[in-house]
């Protein structure tokens, strides 16, 4: 009988020593070699073998639905230095968090400096994908996107083929009664990103491709096993399928000798100096990173259009008012042109503050490749991946008074400092598709503010932070046609 007492005793004596034990060597498992580096380590800590502080992480992303507190927490702990080590996603890792260090590493790029792209899985993205690749190619990449979507001719084609998308979703949901937005502007943004990227059509095909997306992007945020069964495992196959998807098209295209006006066709016309044109898989792999970027970001910020516009009257008012004076000058059907979108004033406040509150990007990821870094002193050591936490700093109330109100005169006067607003990432590989990505939004904006209602079934309902923000239930709606208007 006194024998259970006692191995209690002595398991409470003994795992916190082993627990202590355990967390030390794998402290020194990274630290030991590098005490003699060119400046100091950032602090923090390596948390536990394996798991390092990953259960910290998920606790304050998806249990807590608090997840800045993970960087609170290591600020009450260590000082408020803006920069930290730990060990996440199966890495030694250095965080950043404050707008100075932010921007010096968003703006370094590897041939001059050793800070690559550091995306956890470059087998789903590709390795020709611009979200991976440096140097040369990832210049020539980023110089003929945005010449597509800089150019007014081919933007014009953009908007003349998004906006249909958009208005015929918005029928689809008045059809439908109640919708979950969160779905709903994923599968109407999905059908844009196809149709202004590869011109694809086809509801069936365009239905088989976002579930294939689906399971590529589940596989880029799990564990990179790779065996059947696993997220990973499923998403490998499911890239493999786009690629062919979009192989067969562009095969299709040189065989017939068709030109089509999209993304596809810049990109496969496109020569370097050389005269040299990009392979079949750079074109194929871009336009699959192309289609990640712009699908489940742009999406999600329409979703929190209608969430917000719900719960503040008074603002979808004014964007109406805005948006009435914009159709009277317009036949009726038209659609709207670039000099339209430029002339909302108020629709691109509205615009900026869901983008800011939206907060999709959490982080962006580097890793240090040719030679360690020196930040002000610390020491970003070679081979350990870097997260550029920027959500923390867009809700901060040092750069943005009140930061969780949704108050779109904020950006009347605003002018972010540099290293505070970086929704869209900042130096080398700032965003190519904001531009787009905005239009969008206010389209979508004009649109369904001037005909068409909307009311959130559970307004009080709590927020998810994984592996997007969202509310709870995904935003449900009741979403009918307004009063008396018509296009
Ligand atoms: C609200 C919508 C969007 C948000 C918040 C967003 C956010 C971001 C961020 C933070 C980065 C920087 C990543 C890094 O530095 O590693 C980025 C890069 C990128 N985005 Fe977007 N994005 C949006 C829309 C789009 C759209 C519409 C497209 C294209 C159709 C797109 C395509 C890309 C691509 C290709 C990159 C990689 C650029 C490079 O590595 O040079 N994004 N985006």
């Amino acid at each position: 009988m006194e024998v259970v007492p006692a191995i209690v005793a002595a398991l409470a004596l003994f795992l916190p020593f082993f627990a202590w034990i355990l967390r030390w060597a794998h402290e020194r498992r990274f630290i030991r070699e590098l005490v003699a580096g060119p400046g100091s380590l950032p602090p923090g800590s390596m948390g536990w073998p394996l798991l390092g502080e990953m259960f910290d992480f998920l606790r304050y992303f998806k249990f807590a639905k608090r997840p800045d507190d993970f960087i609170t927490k290591r600020k009450a702990r260590y000082g408020d230095t803006g920069i930290y080590r730990s060990h996440l996603f199966g890495s030694p890792v250095i965080i950043t968090c404050s707008p100075e260090f932010n921007k010096q590493v968003l703006s370094r790029m590897t041939e001059e400096e050793s800070l690559s792209s550091g995306w956890p899985s470059n087998k789903l993205l590709g390795n020709s994908s611009i979200a991976v690749v440096d140097g040369i190619l990832h210049k020539r990449l980023r110089k003929s996107l945005m010449e597509a979507f800089t150019n007014p001719k081919a933007l014009n084609a953009q908007l003349s083929i998004a906006q249909p998308v958009i208005i015929s979703a918005l029928e689809k949901w008045v059809s439908k009664r109640w919708i979950v937005a969160y779905d709903e502007t994923k599968t109407m943004t999905f059908c844009n990103m196809c149709e202004v990227l590869v011109s694809f059509k086809s509801m069936e095909l365009l239905g088989k491709m976002e579930g294939l997306y689906r399971g590529l992007m589940a596989g880029l945020r799990s564990l990179t096993i790779n065996i059947p069964g696993t997220a990973y495992h499923h998403a490998l196959k499911c890239r493999k399928q786009l690629t062919d998807i979009l192989l067969d098209e562009m095969r299709k295209r040189v065989e017939q000798a068709v030109q089509k006006q999209d993304f596809m066709q810049i990109l496969m016309d496109s020569v370097d100096e050389n005269g040299a044109k990009l392979r079949e898989m750079e074109v194929v792999e871009n336009i699959v990173s192309l289609i990640l970027g712009g699908y489940e970001s742009t999406s999600d910020v329409m979703m929190w259009g209608l969430y917000y516009l719900a719960k503040h009257p008074e603002i979808l008012e004014r964007l109406k008012e805005e948006a009435k004076l914009i159709r009277k000058q317009k036949h009726k059907g038209e659609l709207l042109s670039i000099e339209d979108i430029k002339s909302m004033n108020y629709t691109s406040k509205v615009a900026e503050e869901l983008i800011r509150l939206a907060n999709i990007s959490p982080f962006i990821f580097r890793r240090v490749v040719k030679d360690d870094v020196v930040l002000n002193g610390y020491w970003l050591p070679k081979n350990w991946k870097v997260i550029v936490w920027i959500r923390s700093i867009h809700i901060d109330s040092k750069y943005y008074s009140d930061p969780l109100a949704f108050n779109p005169d904020r950006w009347t006067d605003l002018k972010p400092k540099l290293g505070t607003y970086s929704v869209f990432g900042a130096g080398p590989r700032y965003c190519p598709g904001s531009s787009f990505a905005r239009s969008l939004l206010k389209i979508f904006l004009y649109h369904a503010c001037l005909n068409y209602r909307w009311e959130l079934l559970n307004p009080d309902v709590g927020f998810a932070y994984q592996p997007h923000p969202r509310p709870r239930d995904g935003a449900k709606m009741i979403f009918s046609r307004a009063q008396g208007d018509d296009y």
